[in-house]
């Protein structure tokens, strides 16, 4: 393996490490939008509120050379997993 490549992978992983954190906390943060949304019976989708969002990221995006439709793609499989264990939740709540 060459010094360089050594050396782009471990940014790599320095990133990636702070990608890992980054994302526990905005889970710990949508577990507590979850539970609120289960609690008064709100959909674990918000249409409205992710348009919102998808125009911001794309700007962001943009205005950090990174291409817009990668980071829809990334936030969109974020999102999903959010949805899918407020839907848990949700139903958890239902059956207890
Ligand atoms: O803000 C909300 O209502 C959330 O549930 C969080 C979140 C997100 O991950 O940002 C997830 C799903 C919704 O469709 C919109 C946004």
């Amino acid at each position: 393996m060459t010094m360089k490549l050594d050396h782009l992978r471990q940014q790599i992983d320095e990133i990636d490490h702070e990608l890992v954190a980054l994302l526990a906390k905005r889970f710990q943060i949508t577990e507590e939008v979850g539970k609120y949304k289960a609690a008064h019976c709100l959909q674990a989708q918000d249409p409205g509120r992710e348009a919102l969002q998808f125009k911001k990221i794309e700007e962001l995006a943009k205005l950090s050379g990174l291409h817009a439709g990668n980071a829809a793609a990334i936030f969109r499989c974020i999102m999903d997993q959010v949805i899918a264990r407020h839907e848990e939740l949700r139903s958890e709540r239902v059956s207890s």
